[in-house]
């Protein structure tokens, strides 16, 4: 679908909507120095955006078992992301925390920051990027459960509009017995102490 997209769009037409922009902000795109923006943003865009040519399940697909009985909580804690809110546009960064009970499989700690990398770099809502994670790491590894805590500050908030600085946004998806039973999601939430300066 991204790729079909994508595709209805050339690279000149990319650079052309960036010349437009920097017209609408009121610059002059012949100027010399604004002569290779339109070409550095479009290559920033393919860096930002890059999650869409990706399939998040291909990275938990690869699983062992083989790992000497361990069945208890796993979770990778302060998962640094850069997402672009879908309203303004405007870069979102914070943390991702994520925590799983396996049932028998367990993945490669750095495919569960692979899976948040892929749905950060599109346009977003936080919630929807925490439900996401979370459900792609349900539907595949088929764990016992999965907790994901999202941080996030929103520049739309700080650097325009009502201008807060400080404020960071906290969403959390459960699933599984970190939805159901009280003991794992406390247990979830005092591993990643999520608080103020986290
Ligand atoms: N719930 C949620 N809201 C978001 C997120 N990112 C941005 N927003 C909010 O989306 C809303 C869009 O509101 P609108 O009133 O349509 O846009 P706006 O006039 O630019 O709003 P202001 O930001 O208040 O100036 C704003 O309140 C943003 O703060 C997000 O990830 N989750
Ligand atoms: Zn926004």
């Amino acid at each position: 679908m991204a790729d079909d997209i994508r595709n209805q769009v050339t690279r000149a037409q990319a650079e052309e909507a960036v010349r437009t922009l920097l017209r609408w902000a009121g610059d002059d795109p012949t100027r010399e120095g604004l002569l290779d923006t339109p070409q550095r943003v479009v290559k920033a865009y393919e860096d930002w955006f890059s999650g869409y040519a990706l399939d998040p399940d291909e990275y938990l697909a690869r699983t062992f078992e083989e790992v000497g009985g361990y069945d208890e909580m796993i979770v990778l804690r302060d998962i640094e992301y850069e997402s672009h809110c879908e309203h303004h546009m405007a870069p979102i960064i914070g943390k991702v925390h994520v925590g799983y009970l396996p049932a028998g499989k367990v993945v490669g700690i750095s495919k569960l920051a692979r899976v948040v990398e892929a749905y950060a770099r599109r346009f977003q809502v936080q919630e929807k990027m925490t439900a996401q994670i979370a459900g792609c790491i349900q539907r595949v590894l088929e764990p016992r459960g999965v907790g994901v805590v999202v941080v996030g500050t929103h520049e739309c908030m700080t650097t325009r509009g009502i201008h807060k600085r400080g404020v960071s946004m906290v969403t959390s998806k459960m699933l599984g017995c970190f939805r159901d039973d009280a003991r794992t999601r406390a247990e979830f939430l005092r591993f990643i102490e999520v608080g103020p300066g986290r």
